[in-house]
């Protein structure tokens, strides 16, 4: 397994290792151990599986009191995936990363707890699957506007993406952070 560090602190690549024959491939997409050690020391309580066709985008989302640490990956089809720093202290706030998650790259990628998430799908049909550090907690949701241009993420995107209604309404930057400090 690769890990790859990315310029905002804490949030990785990684990249498990294929072990391909003339039957197909085999890989461990997740071991407890080797997540700890090479990773970061987490525990996670919760896998969350969601199907989408081309043009969905579903982001950016995050929990407030009950933040979700995510590993997140492709099982089938190709998103371009986004993680936006939104730790209130974090000298890297506001800025977001992005990757494309495949089946065939296999990549994935680590959010720690404080990171906003969302991904466009790019291939016809995508299967998305990912662990959570912590319980769904719908009450405690906040959904940052995918287009907020303070943030200006560079989705690979040529139409209006489909949304759904609560990310039609998702918040600007400024004022979510005002949410997450309580003012
Ligand atoms: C997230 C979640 C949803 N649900 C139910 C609630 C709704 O009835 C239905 C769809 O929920 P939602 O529209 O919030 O699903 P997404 O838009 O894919 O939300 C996810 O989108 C981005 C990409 C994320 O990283 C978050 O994990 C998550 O917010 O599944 C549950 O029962 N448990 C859950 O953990």
């Amino acid at each position: 397994m690769k890990v790859i560090e990315t310029e905002l602190e804490g949030l990785k690549i990684i990249e498990p290792e294929v072990f391909g024959d003339d039957r197909g491939f085999f890989l461990e997409t997740f071991q407890q151990e080797r997540f700890n050690s090479l990773v970061a020391e987490r525990v996670f309580v919760q896998d969350n599986h969601s199907f989408s066709t081309k043009n969905i985008l579903r982001g950016i989302h995050l929990q407030k009191h009950l933040p979700q640490g995510k590993l997140v990956r492709v099982v089938e089809g190709e998103v371009f995936d986004v993680a936006v720093d939104l730790r209130p202290d974090s000298k890297t706030f506001g800025q977001w990363f992005g990757l494309v998650l495949s089946g065939e790259n296999k990549k994935q990628m680590w959010l720690p707890e404080g990171f906003g998430h969302g991904f466009l799908v790019m291939s016809e049909t995508a299967h998305f699957e990912y662990k959570c550090t912590s319980f769904y907690s719908p009450d405690d949701e906040l959904c940052m506007a995918w287009n907020d241009p303070t943030v200006s993420i560079d989705w690979p995107i040529h139409s209006c993406p489909v949304l759904s209604e609560k990310d039609q309404k998702g918040v600007k930057l400024i004022d979510l952070k005002k949410t997450l400090l309580d003012l």
